[in-house]
């Protein structure tokens, strides 16, 4: 989802970019694993990078609850083993964290909130957080919201699950409204993302549109937003309903606010129902296509 925009963004720029991942679906994607200490060093020192983004994760919840050692290895060893070759390099490491993280005692989180991980995914990916602040000096922490991006055949999670049940013919959608938190749109995360690394101020942040949101209202704005709400009834259910499908533990809130981004002047987020306008133009195009 995030590297996808994060690629088209850089190449804007005209920078020099070596893309890789352990699933190479475009041809500007080359083969190389987080886990593999040795292959990935040879494979980051070989290209000589100034620079080293850190997006590689698992990022399904359920599948994270019952793959654990993978999850950890991924998330946690993965952010530690990049952390440490941008060390050696001494470049600056930009690893990108969540607003899952937090254990929604709050309505809203800022940037020093204490997090409280409440799920695998969670905690595997507080601890690459934790390992990245103290142990590596060059750092960016980004922690994003509900991330939407990559359209149709990239977005793996909230809009496009939605969407799926769209183009099946869904006419009624159960959505919880006890879930709340921040969209957070791939194309201005990766812009954001550009300006805090050109801007040298090591650190933590968080990073997501600006608004708040319960899973409900995006559901029901995006369908507006398709032009179906007549056709398409969106329906209030509690998270009890998807238990089983949705076992992983989530937090009620994972609302965050970009309090430093904010005084520094740094924040490029624009309002999550602007970014989701924007974003479902694209699932319109691919609704007329079909
Ligand atoms: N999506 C969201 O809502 C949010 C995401 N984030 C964070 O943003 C970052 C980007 O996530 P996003 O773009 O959404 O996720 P994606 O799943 O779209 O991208 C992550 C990529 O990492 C790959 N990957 C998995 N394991 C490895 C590995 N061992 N080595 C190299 N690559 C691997 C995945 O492959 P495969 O497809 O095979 O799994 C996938 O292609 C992650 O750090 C994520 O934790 C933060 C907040 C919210
Ligand atoms: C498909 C569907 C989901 N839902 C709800 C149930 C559940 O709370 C949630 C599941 O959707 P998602 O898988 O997108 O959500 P989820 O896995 O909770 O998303 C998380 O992803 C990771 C990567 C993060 O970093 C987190 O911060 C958070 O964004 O949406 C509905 O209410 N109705 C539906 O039809």
């Amino acid at each position: 989802m995030l590297g996808d925009a994060m690629y088209q963004r850089l190449q804007k720029v005209g920078a020099v970019v070596k893309a890789s991942d352990v699933n190479c679906i475009e041809d500007w994607l080359e083969y190389a694993d987080v886990r593999d200490f040795n292959a990935i060093r040879k494979h980051i020192l070989d290209f000589e990078p100034q620079l080293i983004i850190n997006l590689a994760a698992l990022t399904d919840l359920e599948y994270c609850e019952q793959e654990q050692e993978n999850s950890w290895l991924t998330n946690a060893f993965g952010a530690e083993n990049l952390g440490l070759i941008a060390a050696q390099l001494d470049v600056p490491y930009v690893y990108i964290s969540t607003a899952g993280i937090f254990g929604g005692e709050r309505d809203l989180y800022h940037d020093f909130h204490a997090p409280n991980p409440l799920s695998v995914y969670a905690q595997s990916k507080y601890y690459g957080e934790q390992y990245v602040r103290t142990s590596i000096k060059k750092h960016f922490v980004l922690r994003a919201g509900w991330m939407m991006g990559g359209g149709p055949a990239k977005d793996k999670k909230f809009i496009n699950k939605i969407y799926k049940q769209i183009q099946a013919g869904a006419t009624e959608l159960c959505v919880v409204d006890d879930k709340l938190g921040t969209p957070t749109y791939t194309v201005d995360f990766a812009n954001g993302l550009c300006g805090i690394v050109e801007s040298d101020q090591y650190g933590l942040y968080n990073q997501v549109c600006g608004g708040a949101a319960s899973r409900f209202e995006v559901a029901q704005e995006f369908v507006r937003l398709l032009g179906l709400a007549d056709t398409i009834k969106v329906k209030v259910v509690p998270s009890d309903y998807f238990k089983s499908q949705y076992f992983a533990p989530r937090p009620a809130s994972e609302k965050l606010v970009n309090l430093k981004l904010n005084q520094r002047g740094l924040n490029l987020m624009r309002d999550w129902k602007v970014c989701l306008q924007e974003y479902a133009e694209v699932f319109k195009a691919d609704l007329l296509r079909k």
